[in-house]
């Protein structure tokens, strides 16, 4: 049994599998405990097509399962076709509220480009964190929005060790479905109104200690070179045309958090590949059978 999860093969695309001169049984058995997904299994008859999601192999393993000894079978083949893109180590999952919305992902000007090939998703709070849209992703970023922490929502401190609260269990969600996932997530950018700033800073903070304690291995920066000296949003990167927007990025801060989002991700993948490398190179070195 297994699942076709290679870092390599497109989030979205479709696994394809042709089936000739012979059926057989395919099987598929749930991978996590937590899920109540239940097996199930279809019978690839001759010529004929079966088709699995990408997002799929995250939930399930699948295999033909070997002839009883002494069974006689017919001879099959299958031929199963993927979608594969080498620059998949770089592919983003952006995840969101509105001031992410402008993040284009494509090719040509004014877009994230092709190196980095990705989409957006919409969340506006923190429970709207869909963990099952990240699967498939090599690079997720949660974007925090200030939706949860307008003024008239935000009761106390409660309220905000609450929402930490909440962010923490999307994330046990997203490390259980998407081990090998590289998570960022990008601090609430303060706005222009101080009284929601405070509200920010300490839902940041919170944020930080909660990262360093329970994933150590998730990146948790990004916001300072958005502010201006005073500690707010950077006017020059705001939306120019409406005064009483004190929270939304225009073109040049979202060209900035674009640039951001890909320097984090190049980062990331370099100092995996240096890992890894290290990792060979010890192999080597190291006498067979150890000391
Ligand atoms: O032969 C089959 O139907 C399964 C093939 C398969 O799972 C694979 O090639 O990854
Ligand atoms: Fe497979």
């Amino acid at each position: 049994m297994h699942s076709d999860d290679e870092t390599c093969i497109v989030a979205d695309s479709k696994i394809i599998t042709l089936s000739l001169w012979a059926s057989r049984k395919i099987v598929f058995h749930p991978k996590h405990q937590r899920s109540n997904l239940q097996p199930s299994e279809l019978v690839a008859e001759d010529n004929s097509l079966y088709v699995m999601t990408r997002s799929s192999q995250n939930w399930f393993k699948h295999g033909v399962p070997q002839p009883n000894p002494g069974e006689d079978v017919d001879e099959r083949i299958s031929i199963t076709l993927r979608c594969i893109n080498n620059k998949k180590t770089r592919s983003i999952l952006l995840m969101g509220d509105s001031n992410t919305k402008e993040v284009k992902f494509g090719e040509g000007s004014g877009t994230v480009g092709a190196s980095y090939p990705g989409r957006r998703v919409k969340a506006n709070m923190i429970k709207d964190i869909d963990p099952e849209k990240c699967v498939g992703y090599q690079n997720v970023f949660l974007h925090c929005g200030t939706n949860d922490l307008r003024n008239e929502y935000v009761t106390g401190k409660d309220y905000i060790h609450k929402l930490v609260g909440t962010l923490q269990s999307k994330l046990c969600v997203i490390e259980q479905l998407c081990p090998n996932t590289n998570v960022f997530v990008v601090p609430v950018l303060p706005t222009r109104n101080h009284t929601m700033n405070e509200n920010v800073m300490y839902f940041n903070k919170l944020v930080d200690v909660m990262l360093n304690k329970r994933f150590p291995n998730i990146s948790f920066s990004g916001v300072y070179g958005f502010l201006d000296s005073k500690g707010l949003l950077d006017s020059r990167l705001m939306r120019s045309n409406s005064s009483d927007d004190f929270i939304h990025l225009g073109k040049r801060g979202i060209a900035k958090y674009v640039a951001m989002m890909k320097s984090c991700v190049y980062r990331k993948v370099k100092s995996i590949e240096h890992q890894k490398t290290k990792q060979e190179s010890a192999q080597v070195v190291d006498p067979p059978g150890g000391s």
